[in-house]
This record gives structure tokens, sequence and C-alpha cells, in this order.
């Protein structure tokens, strides 16, 4: 059995039975537009998780992480380039016809921006009834019955059927866009950030809304958001995504109170603390996340996370000195990555130096003003070298045999790692000490 499918049985395994939907290893990829193709986006990048029936699941992340491709993928909004999504047992990736129309009243999405959504020309009454519409839901008075029941079950008045969007505040827009959904009796739904748009009284509301509803027709939610509050409040269980992977996925209250994963650690970091003289390590994320053209080919939080397994002699180097090797080797990196501009091509071609930043620079604003171990500065030299020379592949390679760490070439499993908590990353092995432990060290 390949590393990728023992892990989604593991994962079907420790979220039991009940599981309406079921992903696994599934991978969403934008294909590389414009004339010259290029890498694909690798917006979803394999992930394996169940949603049961009735929970609300949470999905968190940095902006740009695949939240919304993943959704949309689940949705059938997006093709998936592999992999597989089981509603109920059955394949989603694959319907068509009947089928795919059938899929398409038990699904449904509730977007963030309610106002987008909407189309401004149509009253409140003809916009809940379009999807009953479309599907050819029993007659045209039980539609118009069922669209006065879902007004009342969302909080609108029957006069408002009448009105017309612009007429309705953020927060009752967000419940026509809520009925809507509801209209054909869905049994999931994916509700993309669903209140970031509404003033925080109204949130709440929504939210309170949000949960009656799933009590009263047993729904099963994808929660999808990036205020870390909203979604301890509302979820049952959090996945953490980044780079499109899950690194972390669990019940709320676990997840939250014990991070196991460093990226979930980091990103909990960055919320304010309500009780300023509660103590909470503070990690500060360098940097940005790595394109998802060509994310790193070990773990994809390698080039950020603050407790990467360092290689043997660097283990007892000070953090600052080891964090500004893997600055630089960022920016080696980022540089590879970078187009030359069409003027820097032609004068490379014609001979001249080009306007690149100085390698010479770039270590001197790196290094320059701290302690460095004599041997670490010849590595960055030599590699500075290779660079200047135009071969960043070498200067990469150069780096990364020196400085080399399991979570820069191998992808971790998800490893089991207490109260029904799955985590990516390499320190859960056994020979490794725990993150939150190197954590504990780092902010002491
Ligand atoms: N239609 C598309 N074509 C090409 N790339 C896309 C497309 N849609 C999204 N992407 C890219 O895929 C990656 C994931 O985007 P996605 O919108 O799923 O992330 P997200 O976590 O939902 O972000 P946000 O929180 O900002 O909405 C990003 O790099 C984005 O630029």
């Amino acid at each position: 059995m390949s590393g990728a499918s023992e892990a989604s049985e593991a994962v079907g395994r420790r979220a039991g039975s009940d599981a309406l939907v079921e992903v696994r290893n599934l991978k969403t990829y934008y294909e590389g537009g414009g004339f010259l193709g290029g890498d694909p986006v690798k917006a979803v990048d394999g992930v394996s998780f169940d949603i049961r029936r009735g929970e609300t699941l949470g999905l968190v992340g940095e902006s740009g992480c695949g939240k919304s491709t993943l959704g949309r993928t689940l949705m059938r909004l997006e093709e998936a380039t592999d992999g597989e999504v089981r509603l109920d047992g059955t394949d989603i990736t694959t319907l068509s016809g009947d089928d795919l129309k059938q899929f398409r009243e038990d699904v449904q999405m509730v977007f963030q921006d309610p106002d987008s959504s909407l189309n401004e020309r149509m009253t409140v009454g003809e916009l809940v009834r379009e999807p009953l519409d479309v599907h050819d839901w029993k007659t045209p008075s039980e539609r118009r019955a069922r669209v006065r029941e879902l007004l009342e079950t969302v909080g609108l008045q029957e006069e408002h059927y009448y009105r017309y969007p612009h007429q309705f505040s953020g927060g009752q827009r967000q419940r026509i866009g809520i009925a809507r959904a509801l209209a054909l009796e869905p049994d999931f739904v994916v509700l993309d950030e669903p209140v970031s748009a509404l003033d925080v009284s109204v949130q709440a509301k929504i939210l309170n809304l949000l949960e009656d509803l799933q009590n009263e027709f047993g729904l099963t939610y994808l929660f999808i958001a990036h205020d870390l509050a909203v979604v301890r409040h509302i979820c049952d269980r959090v996945a953490v995504m980044y780079l499109g992977n899950i690194m972390e996925i669990g019940p709320a209250e676990a997840l939250f109170d014990d991070p196991a994963n460093p990226y979930t650690h980091a990103l909990l970091s960055s919320i304010p603390e309500p009780d300023p003289t509660a103590k909470r390590d503070r990690i500060t994320l360098r940097g940005t996340p790595p394109s998802p053209r060509n994310p790193p080919t070990g773990c994809p939080f390698s080039t950020r996370c603050p407790v990467k397994i360092r290689p043997e002699g660097y283990e007892e180097m000070d953090r600052g000195q080891w964090e500004r090797i893997e600055v630089f080797r960022e920016v080696l990196r980022e540089r590879s990555r970078a187009n030359p501009s069409l003027s820097d091509r032609a004068r490379a071609l014609l001979g001249r130096e080009t306007h690149r930043a100085d390698m010479d620079d770039i270590v001197a604003e790196v290094f320059d003003g701290h302690e460095t171990d004599e041997e670490v500065m010849r590595h960055i030299r030599e590699a500075a070298e290779y660079a200047e020379d135009g071969d960043e592949d070498a200067a990469r390679t150069y780096l990364r045999e020196e400085f080399n760490s399991v979570c820069d070439h191998e992808m971790p499993d998800q490893e089991a790692v207490g109260d029904g908590r799955v985590s990516l990353c390499h320190r859960h092995e056994p020979e490794y000490e725990e993150p939150a432990t190197v954590f504990e060290r780092l902010t002491d």
C-alpha cells in the first residue's frame, strides 16, 4: 500500500463509520495559464479527511492556502485533478447526468459576499425560488409555499417576498443566501466565510441561525473561515490547511488548547490573548508561504517552520543564527523563482551586468552585525558564488546538502497524536522531540 493510501485508511479508521463526506488524497490543480503555460497551481495537494453526519468541520488557514478551492471541489464547482470525494458512499468526482443533478440538490454553498451572489434584479421571493425552479421541484404553488416557509425559517418576513436585495442590510442579505441554500433540503452545506463581511453584532445572529438550522434539519457543515475565534465557537472539529495540505485535524477544543502541529501552533500564536496576564508561547511566523506552483519537496511548512529538525552538528546552534541561514536559503529560492525581467535577460545576452540584487549585498543584509560561525560563513559564501555566476540551482543544492533536514526532502506521514487528532509533522516520529517540547524551549 502506498504512503498516501495508508494515510487515507488511517484517517477513515479514526473517523469511524458515521462519515457523510469522505475525502481521500484529493488534489485540485489549476493549469498554468498564459502563453507559456507553466507549472500548475497546486491549490489542493492531496488531502484526506472525513466529515461526520451532523457535525461542523471548520477549515482554517492563511489566505491562498486552498480553503475555497477545497470547498468548491467538494461541491463539484471545480474538477478534482485526482483522488476521491464520497458523499454518503458515492464518489461524486465522476457523477454525470441525473446523478449529478441529484447531487446538486443534496449539497449547497453559502458565500462570503451575499451582494455578489444575489442577482439585484430579482425579488427576494424569486431568488429563493430559483433553485426550486431550476430543479423543477414539485408544483408552482408548492414552490411559493416553500419560499414563504423558508423566509420564516431564516428570520425574514412574508412581506419581504416582493422586495429587492438592495433594500436589505448585509445580515438580511446573508439570510436570503441561506434560504436559497436550504431550498432543496440539502444534507451537506459548505459555508465559505459566511459571516466575514458582516458587522460583529450581526455575525453572532447569523452564527446562531446557522446552528439552529443545523439542529433542526440535521445539516452537516464545512465552515471555511479565517477568524479563529468564530471557528472555535461554532465548530466541532477543525482542519488546519497550509499550502494545499491539511496540517492538523481534530476536535476544536483539543486543537485550540494544545496544538500538536507547528503550523497550528504558529497560527494560534497570532490570535491576541484576551487575558494579557495569561502565559502563551508567542511565535512569529517569518516570511510568506511559498508559491503553490512550486511547493517545497518535503514538508509543506518546512521553509517557515520554527521547530524544523536540524541536521547533526547544528542542533545546538542558537536560534538567531539558524534562522539567518534559513532566511538566506529562502532568499535564494525566491531569487531562482523570480523571472528575470526582459531587460535583464537582454543585458545578460549582451554580456553586461544585470540589475538583479548583488549576492554580496544579500549576504551582508542577512549576516552583517550578527555573530556567525566561520564554517557557516564559508558555506554561505560558497553558495553565494554559485548564485552570482547565475547557477541558483547549484547554490540551493549546496546549501541543502550542508544544512540538510528530513523536513526539507521528505513529506511527513499523518500521525495520530491523541484526542482524535491527526497531524502532519516529522517531529511526531519517535526519534525526534515533539513540537511542543521544542516550542517550550524556544520561548523560555
Ligand atoms: N481559478 C483559478 N485559477 C488559477 N489559480 C487559482 C484559481 N483560484 C484560486 N487559485 C489559486 O489557488 C490557490 C488557492 O486559492 P484559494 O482561493 O482556494 O485559497 P483560500 O485559502 O480560499 O484563500 P482566501 O482565504 O484568500 O479566499 C491560490 O494560490 C490562488 O491564487
